[in-house]
């Protein structure tokens, strides 16, 4: 196969396939790419079976971009690749074949954020535990689970939550009665199911005679678990780049990426230096950065484009900030013809985007806020699916509870108990609802609309993806509840196109079951994928992983934003917090290295009516990098870079 468009570099780690291989890359080094042509190289050159290779991406986004290259590539259809997957999107078509072993049926419901909060709040009420550590437990459970051993995790860690245990037990013990999991239990389930039935895990082994994983740096232990378990003969390559990881608040561990050449003796190493994304102004000036961390692997990257300096510019308050941002970005629009959808301004935390939305209404420049996590948490969406959940898994009292009186049916406290008084342990809400409509407890309004409801739901049940939705909308009469439920207009044509988007993806999908897992694993991604709304960018450095943009605005680069205060000290001991920072730094160079053409760095003195200062991280730039123009202060002239720096 002719290696049209890879380096060298980038052409050995495609053609290095008789041991593990570790791919080291820098920032826009083309580590997609080069996973790809692997990919692409493994099927026509050395004749693995395309239905056989595990490919993990971070982002179902990613995956399908991952597909339709291949598709360019080698030919083949994208349904030829059907492990082109995220972890969690992998491993759940893993449980689904396998949900018996652990108590589970077919249709699994997957738990999204609010609801898990429903039921912690729950949990939290019955075990006499105060609400103030809701967040805490949340979190602890979610991280216990990625540690891939939670109960050795609770014990090993100083818990802030009172008895942390009885509460993960508890709301397991819910998750299961419902029938469901969580976010995370996807992975935890096959971790432990693939420990506990060799044969299970020999049987994956063998299907897999090849695995890629992307983003390895973001790994955390659970995911390194599974890979482990499923590599055979070291038929595995990861691509990653350390100084990129960004997720460790998520459990994720830059050290396996760190040590994978310990933990695969023998393994192949290739770097991948060259940056042919960014101008060698702006990668020197990332290098520079980044040189300030402890903990990384030494990679030398350069770019060989010429670029301008990076402008970094001082404002007076966060509306200045914005406003001068979006008259930059008119300039780049009128003055350079360069397309509004070229251009993103980065910031560290949501509540930022405020100030950008005002400017760039007042401005009458397009934008569009990515990863607004909008659309699957959305009332009407949540209402709607929580209907063909209904339908299909009688056991998730979450979602019957959600539409039992929505359209409104006259269900209220009184009905309620009486349906509550025919549960038993192993009763869903559903089942006990059934009971007491046929025993004749609920009479008038309520059990004729209810007897209803039972029919409507097993008509859905029977239904495709985009006939449920529709039957919703019109005979269930969710249409006109919404009309009245919208505050004005224009909220419900909002949320009649929600509902429309929402049919868009229902018809690619052939069943209902099929459609709501997508739901649940696409829903905890942050981007909508709005990719043809024409507009600037708006979204936070996490949310600019994998992407880049020829002019790019890294906003709000002050002490206490960047580096987050959070992350300065650590809570336990109260020392500086140094993992902290250089996790912070990493996100600075993510942001920093999405530009194409133009970087410019921006700081407001006062946010939010509090005082600020430049971050460190901004005097970690070279000055032969930048040009800084900063306020007058007091008439003493403009500051100079140097200057600024004492
Ligand atoms: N060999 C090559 N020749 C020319 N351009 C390349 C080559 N490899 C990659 N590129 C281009 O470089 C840019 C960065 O590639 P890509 O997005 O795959 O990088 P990445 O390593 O995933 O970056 P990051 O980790 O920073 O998100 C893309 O525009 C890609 O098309």
């Amino acid at each position: 196969m002719e290696m049209v468009g890879l380096s060298p570099e980038q052409e050995k780690a495609v053609r290095c396939t008789s041991s593990p291989v570790i791919v080291a890359a820098g920032a826009g080094s083309g580590k997609t790419r080069t996973l790809t042509a692997k990919i692409a190289y493994l099927v026509k050159e050395c004749g693995y079976s395309p239905q056989r290779i595990l490919a993990i991406t971070f982002t179902n986004k990613a995956a399908d971009e991952m597909k339709s290259r291949l598709r360019a590539m080698t030919g083949l259809d994208e349904e030829a690749f059907p492990w082109v997957r995220t972890f969690h999107s992998a491993c759940f078509r893993i449980l689904k074949q396998e949900c018996h072993r652990v108590g589970l049926e077919r249709p699994i419901s997957v738990r999204s954020d609010s609801q898990q909060t429903t039921i912690l709040k729950g949990v939290l009420l019955e075990l006499n535990v105060d609400k103030k550590y809701l967040q805490p437990a949340k979190w602890l459970i979610s991280m216990a689970k990625n540690s891939g051993d939670p109960y050795a995790f609770m014990e090993s860690k100083k818990m802030s939550v009172p008895g942390i245990r009885g509460i993960y037990d508890r709301y397991n013990e819910i998750l299961r009665s419902q029938n469901a999991v969580d976010f995370d239990d996807i992975l935890l389930l096959v971790k432990e199911i693939m420990q506990k039935w060799p044969d299970v895990r020999r049987h994956y082994q063998e299907l897999f005679d090849y695995i890629l994983v992307d983003e390895f740096q973001d790994s955390n232990r659970l995911q390194n678990d599974i890979m482990e378990l499923l590599v055979r003969n070291g038929n595995l390559t990861v691509v990653g780049d350390d100084y990129q990881s960004i997720y460790t608040f998520r459990g994720a561990e830059p050290r396996f990426f760190l040590t994978f050449p310990e933990s695969f003796p023998g393994c192949s190493i290739v770097k991948l230096e060259q940056n042919y994304r960014s101008t060698s102004t702006i990668v020197s000036a990332s290098n520079a950065l980044i040189a300030h961390n402890r903990m990384k692997m030494e990679k030398r990257c350069y770019s060989l484009k010429e670029g301008p300096p990076i402008l970094a510019k001082e404002l007076f308050d966060e509306r200045d900030e914005a406003e001068w941002i979006a008259h930059k970005c008119r300039e780049y629009f009128s003055g350079h013809g360069i397309p509004w959808h070229d251009m993103a301004v980065l910031y560290r935390t949501r509540f930022c985007s405020k100030a950008f939305e005002e400017a760039f209404r007042k401005l009458r420049i397009p934008y569009r806020i990515v990863g607004a996590r909008g659309f699957y948490e959305s009332k009407e969406i949540q209402d709607i699916n929580a209907y063909l959940v209904s339908a299909v898994n009688p056991r998730d009292d979450l979602a019957f509870e959600r539409i039992i009186n929505v359209p409104r049916r006259g269900v209220g406290a009184g009905t309620l108990k009486k349906i509550n008084s025919f549960r038993s342990p192993g009763t869903s809400l559903q089942d006990a609802c059934w009971l007491a409509l046929q025993s004749g407890t609920i009479t008038g309004k309520a059990a004729a609309e209810l007897t209803q409801l039972k029919e409507h739901l097993s008509v859905i049940a029977g239904l495709s993806p985009k006939e449920a939705i529709s039957f919703v909308m019109d005979k269930v009469g969710y249409e006109s509840y919404l009309q009245e439920y919208a505050r004005d207009r224009e909220d419900f044509i909002n949320r009649l196109e929600n509902v429309e988007l929402l049919t868009y993806v229902a018809s690619k999908s052939s069943g209902i079951e099929e459609f709501l897992e997508e739901c649940a694993l696409i829903r905890e991604e942050q981007d909508e994928d709005q990719d043809g709304k024409e507009g600037v960018k708006l979204m936070t450095f996490h949310a600019a992983k994998g992407l880049e943009f020829r002019i790019v605005f890294v906003a709000g680069v002050e002490e206490g934003l960047i580096p987050h205060w959070r992350s300065l000290f650590d809570e336990d001991s109260l020392q500086e917090n140094i993992k902290g920072v250089e996790e912070e730094r990493r996100l600075m160079y993510v942001a920093m290295t999405r530009a194409i053409e133009r970087l410019h760095i921006t700081w407001a003195l006062s946010r939010q009516g509090r005082f600020c200062k430049p971050s460190r991280f901004l005097w970690e730039i070279p000055e032969e990098f930048i040009i800084l123009e900063r306020i007058e202060q007091k008439g003493r002239g403009c500051y100079d870079h140097h200057h600024a720096r004492r």
